[in-house]
């Protein structure tokens, strides 16, 4: 057993109750708006269980999306070495720091604010983040989750609370009923797990629905020829119709139902597969099986030229 003294955890540290947060907004006079998802978490247990799923260290640079009043920073500021804060609301943004100051002076240092919006954020201050830990804004959940994953390599885990309707479609498998595009382009970059559900009652305001937490560890993306951005345009395209077999699904990406099938057949994969059937190893290899050079193109345009492009590559 080390001599060294425990890492600190939430649990010593002062967090934000549902009265602390009711007066906070009320001295900063933020009246929550939906414009920005805000919905405060009032509840010190629900941080703490979010910090301690999401296992993050003293190792840990910690990006929040949105850290609104500070009920989740608070509660990761004495766990880890740094927290990255990304909050596009000016007021919040502005408040922050002081906030911090005020209740964990010990921590301050370890605060960095970026006020902006984080789907604009592609750089941030500091050393490189190894986490993303958030109580999302449920409009824009999963464009952060991707955008964060695909700018930041360095981050190794996520641990999200978002709309739980949203979790169970991050965290869904092939076949299932809500597997889909945030399913399989989330697969891209992670193992993706449902590691909780929270209830309404430990937000202010309440929201009409439940939330669930999402974990996501970072892995190797599939091997494949195909960029990521011609793999994700496979994707769309197959969801686009999900309930279509994808020989129809990407006849406008693959350019005609023929070559879609080409591509499918060359990939191993029968055409009258749906799209919600398949991993992401399968739309690696099927995005690598469209012919090189192919554009979407207009109906007349693809009828036209239908007789003159190359045939589809073998496997
Ligand atoms: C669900 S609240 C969570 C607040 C706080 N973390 C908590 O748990 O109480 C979402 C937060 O994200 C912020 N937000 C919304 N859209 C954003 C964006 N595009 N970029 C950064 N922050 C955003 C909101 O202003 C709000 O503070």
């Amino acid at each position: 057993m080390s001599k060294k003294d425990p890492a600190p955890q939430a649990d010593d540290a002062a967090l934000l109750g549902a009265a602390q947060v009711r007066e906070l907004a009320e001295r900063l006079e933020v009246r929550p708006t939906k414009q920005w998802g805000q919905n405060f978490v009032v509840d010190a247990n629900t941080v703490r269980k979010i910090v301690r799923v999401a296992g993050v260290g003293p190792d840990d640079v910690v990006v929040e999306v949105g850290p609104g009043l500070g009920s989740l920073t608070l509660a990761l500021l004495p766990v880890v070495r740094r927290v990255t804060a990304v909050e596009v609301d000016p007021r919040l943004a502005g408040a922050l720091e002081e906030t911090v100051r005020s209740l964990q002076p010990e921590n301050a240092a370890k605060l960095r604010l970026v006020a902006a919006d984080a789907l604009t954020v592609t750089k941030l201050p500091g050393p490189d983040p190894t986490a993303l830990v958030a109580n999302l804004p449920y409009n824009i959940s999963v464009p952060v989750v991707l955008s964060f994953l695909q700018h930041f390599p360095s981050i190794e885990r996520v641990l999200v609370m978002v709309q739980l309707e949203v979790a169970e479609r991050l965290a869904a498998r092939p076949g299932n009923k809500t597997y889909g595009v945030p399913s399989v382009k989330a697969a891209w970059y992670a193992d993706v797990e449902l590691a909780g559900r929270v209830g309404r009652n430990v937000f202010w305001p309440a929201p009409n629905v439940d939330s669930g937490l999402v974990s996501l560890r970072r892995r190797t993306p599939p091997e494949t020829t195909a960029s990521r951005e011609d793999v994700f345009r496979c994707i769309d395209a197959a969801f686009l119709q999900r309930r279509k077999a994808l020989r129809g699904a990407l006849a406008s990406w693959a350019g005609s139902p023929d070559r879609a099938e080409a591509a499918l057949v060359a990939a191993g994969i029968d055409p009258l597969t749906r799209g919600e059937q398949l991993d992401v190893a399968a739309f690696a290899r099927i995005a690598e099986a469209r012919p090189e050079g192919q554009v979407d193109t207009p109906p007349r345009a693809r009828r036209r030229g239908r007789e003159t492009r190359s045939p589809v590559p073998g496997p």
